[in-house]
């Protein structure tokens, strides 16, 4: 028998158990005197806990957790498989969850994408989801456009080396967005995921669920300014060409920790290209 099937009588009392108070490793710990493994019954409680707490999001109107992708998981390796290309982690977050990584692009693939995303730059728009239409919006002063998947070779490579960093489908991808900063433009701190709370999301998230994570990758290094920051987290990652920074949120609830902007570039210009991660198929 898996301790996972355990009888609902053990159940139950780590449940009262934890509802009175008691530390789970005391729970362990009595566990283990009436005979059971030490694995067995860690196992056991981690299991019981972990539907309490899911349990109880429910209960206060918080969101469910949901899967993510995971870049780190490739067995503890610094140096990340990304098909045609290794991609050293330079720094890692557990919460919130950020992956700081190292040459994710060559110099030329930054430059190629600035060269195809020039002419076609528009001021970004930010989608008001209570209106449901997209507008300009001082929060966001950059220019932007959005390639669709699988729209060129160029991007049909970085897409394909994204889902194998993060084990994550291609076709759970969207279409890859090149922003454009200039001097003393911004992206004011935000979420990415969609709140649920607000009436235009219902409709967003018919095509393809909730966004689970983002990539957003420096195509240029801006003389100064243009940090990545997280601000509930006291941390910025700093924008060098051809690295990136993945963060990823598994409900859409600011608990997550990832609100996150683009910092006003002070020197020079800015480039990235994001990519976001969608929880189900993106058409
Ligand atoms: O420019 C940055 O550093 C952040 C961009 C961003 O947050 C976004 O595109 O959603
Ligand atoms: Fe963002």
């Amino acid at each position: 028998m898996s301790t996972l099937e355990s009888p609902a009588p053990v159940r139950e009392w780590i449940t009262e158990q934890a509802r009175a108070g008691r530390e789970p490793l005391e729970v362990v710990a009595a566990m283990v005197a009436e005979g059971w493994q030490q694995d067995e019954a860690i196992t056991v409680v981690q299991d019981v806990l972990h539907g309490l707490l899911v349990e109880h999001a429910r209960a206060n109107g918080l969101p469910e957790p949901t899967p993510v992708p995971e870049p780190m998981e490739a067995g503890g390796s610094h140096l990340l498989d990304g098909g045609d290309r290794k991609v050293p982690v330079l720094a890692y977050l557990r919460h919130p969850r950020v992956v700081v990584l190292g040459g994710l692009l060559s110099d030329e693939e930054c430059d190629e994408f600035i060269a195809l995303a020039r002419t076609r730059l528009q001021r970004s728009e930010t989608f008001l989801l209570d209106e449901g239409v997209s507008q300009v919006h001082e929060a966001r002063t950059s220019e932007g456009m959005f390639f669709t998947r699988g729209e060129n070779a160029l991007c049909r490579r970085l897409e394909a080396r994204l889902a194998k960093l993060c084990a994550w489908p291609v076709e759970f991808g969207e279409g890859l967005q090149v922003l454009r900063y200039g001097p003393g433009a911004e992206y004011k701190p935000h979420f990415d995921y969609f709140d649920p709370a607000k009436s235009g999301t219902a409709g967003i998230l018919a095509n393809g669920g909730q966004r689970v994570a983002s990539i957003v990758m420096y195509l240029n290094t801006p003389d100064a300014g243009g940090e990545t920051t997280f601000p509930d987290a006291g941390f910025k990652v700093a924008p060098v060409k051809g690295n990136a920074v993945f963060f990823s949120y598994d409900r859409p609830h600011p608990m997550t920790g990832t609100r996150h902007g683009g910092a006003p570039v002070v020197a020079g210009e800015k480039w990235v290209v994001t990519k976001w991660l969608r929880l189900g198929e993106f058409h």
